[in-house]
């Protein structure tokens, strides 16, 4: 069965980038991967002077309110590269947090697909015939931990012998 995902408060709300679950990626400290990726689009930009305030943002919507301007510049390799920054705090979120990886992994098999009705990229649109990339990152993120959980198993074992 698909397991659809949006917003905070609904079911499986802990999928969304705008769950309150802070990482840290190289020395930084992010309070959602929401703040991360918004930031992420003006590194090496000339409106970079926007990240730390973004960084700052009292909550995911307001980075996302402020990464989503369009008066600001984008990186110009942003296009390229977005789907690899939002896996890498995507993956960090569930390494960091045992409580959410454990929601994942008991998911098994199963789609799971952001229902945002805006987003065809994210997410599957209004008519889910997006492209779902959160959902396929959580689905990659999920099979990446299930195998760091099974070789820390396997190691286990083997420095038992
Ligand atoms: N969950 C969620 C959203 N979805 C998120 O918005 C981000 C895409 O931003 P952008 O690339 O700037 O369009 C991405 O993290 C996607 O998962 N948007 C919202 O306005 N509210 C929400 O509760």
């Amino acid at each position: 069965m698909t397991i659809y995902f949006y917003k905070v408060w609904q079911p499986y709300g802990c999928f969304s980038n705008f769950s309150p679950h802070g990482i840290h990626i190289q020395g930084t400290y992010w309070s959602t991967v929401e703040h991360y990726y918004q930031a992420q689009k003006f590194v090496d930009s000339i409106d970079s002077v926007i990240i730390p305030i973004i960084r700052a943002a009292e909550t995911p919507e307001e980075a996302a309110a402020l990464g989503r301007c369009s008066t600001r510049q984008c990186r110009p390799d942003w296009e390229i590269v977005k789907t690899q920054v939002m896996r890498q705090a995507v993956l960090k979120k569930f390494l960091t947090h045992a409580d959410i990886r454990e929601i994942l992994l008991t998911t098994g098999d199963e789609i799971l697909v952001e229902n945002s009705p805006t987003d065809y990229f994210w997410g599957c649109g209004a008519n889910k015939t997006g492209q779902n990339h959160l959902g396929k990152i959580l689905m990659s993120v999920r099979e990446e931990i299930r195998q760091l959980c099974l070789s820390t198993v396997i190691s286990a074992e083997f420095m038992s012998e």
